[in-house]
């Protein structure tokens, strides 16, 4: 049988044999019973197309904008933490090959390489940050000036980690940094292993986290974020409608419909069902995007007509780093562009312009009607 590699599935079987077990758990696990991370890409499969035909679908014209930024294809890349546990050049790879790919990526402050780093391995990319809101409000603020400076085209604030999610795999592994690599944006943090207040041992991600992130934030925190810049700031972990109208009251300039890869609260639903309650919610005032689950064009696809305006991928970037680094980034990249453009074609698109909710049912509930 041949070992090419031809979608993210085989990306992702090929990173499993290579990387370090410890590594390969800590990119792969959802939190608890991993309810949520099985479903996040199950439930891409109970919506069904149903296409349109003879429509001249010759030409299929794939590109956007996310954030006023034009990119080629509807698919960037989210935040992941610690690239380079996949690969030495970890984020520095992976800017370059979004921007060989004409496509945006998200980096996570919690990088292996810095904010800096990044803006020079791909000056012209378009790159955002995304943040957390610290303890510390000085150290929040530095971030987003260093972005600025570093001609980022946006912050992204992830909101749904006051705590760590509880990964068992992490626990059981003792995961940890590698002691070569360090968190790029900062003094590097004691990441090491401690033992919890009452019961057992939590892993040195989660205490980092309750030490460092500020559990009390709330919606007038995102209203001090909006004063601090003139970037466009999006709330990245939002799942439901009512939330989704916080937002806007707070005057965000987008929305992710995301549940940080099934990471943090075992049991909400997968995002793209969260999806449609949050654009019918905005109402088209901000533009929508999702992640969670994305693996094939057709995913792709399927969130467009539900009205993400551009979707976020993870672990396929990591999957792809582990394999090949960066030319592995753009070739899932370019494998997930030739799925969608494929897709577009089959279901009657020539753009996205073209894609609507009409395109999409789901059988189980229309048989119940
Ligand atoms: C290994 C890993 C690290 C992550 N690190 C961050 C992070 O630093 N900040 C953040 O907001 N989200 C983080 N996320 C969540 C992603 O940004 C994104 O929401 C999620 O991976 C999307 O799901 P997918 O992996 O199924 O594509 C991480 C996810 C993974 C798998
Ligand atoms: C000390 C850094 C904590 C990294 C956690 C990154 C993250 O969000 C994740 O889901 O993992």
């Amino acid at each position: 049988m041949s070992d090419a590699l031809v979608c993210v599935r085989d990306y992702e079987l090929r990173a499993r044999q290579i990387l370090p077990k410890s590594v390969f758990d800590y990119y792969f696990s959802g939190a608890d019973e991993q309810e949520t991370l099985r479903d996040n890409v199950a439930a891409f499969k109970r919506w069904c197309f149903y296409p349109r035909v003879l429509r001249d679908v010759s030409s299929v014209d794939l590109s956007t904008t996310v954030l006023g930024q034009r990119v080629s294809l509807p698919i960037c890349v989210s935040a992941t933490a610690m690239q380079r546990m996949a690969h030495p050049d970890g984020e520095t790879a992976t800017a370059r090959a979004c921007l060989s790919s004409g496509t945006g990526m998200m980096l996570s402050s919690w990088s292996t390489s810095s904010i800096e780093e990044v803006c020079e391995a791909a000056p012209g990319a378009v790159r955002w940050l995304q943040l957390y809101i610290y303890k510390d409000r000085g150290l929040t603020q530095s971030l987003v000036r260093r972005a600025e400076d570093a001609g980022y085209k946006g912050i992204f604030v992830t909101v749904d980690t006051p705590y760590l999610g509880r990964r068992r795999d992490d626990v059981r592994n003792r995961f940890k940094l590698p002691s070569h690599l360090r968190m790029a944006n900062f003094e590097s943090p004691d990441l090491a292993f401690s033992k919890k207040e009452g019961y057992g041992e939590d892993s040195g991600l989660a205490v980092y986290v309750t030490q460092a992130i500020d559990a009390t934030v709330r919606w007038q925190d995102i209203g001090w974020l909006k004063t601090l810049t003139k970037l466009p700031v999006v709330v990245k972990g939002v799942l439901t409608a009512e939330d989704a109208k916080e937002a806007l009251k707070y005057g965000v300039d987008g929305i992710l419909v995301s549940n940080h890869g099934a990471r943090q609260l075992d049991g909400v639903p997968a995002t793209i069902d969260a999806l449609p309650e949050v654009v019918a919610a905005v109402a088209g005032q901000v533009e929508v995007f999702m992640d969670g689950g994305v693996r094939m064009g057709s995913d792709v696809l399927k969130a467009l007509a539900l009205g993400a305006k551009a979707v976020f991928i993870g672990r396929p970037v990591l999957w792809a780093l582990a394999c090949q680094g960066e030319k592995g980034v753009s070739d899932v990249l370019e494998i997930l562009r030739e799925e969608l453009h494929l897709a577009l074609a089959l279901a009657g698109c020539r753009s996205l312009k073209e894609v609507n909710r009409s395109l999409l049912r789901r059988p189980e509930l229309i048989s119940r009607i």
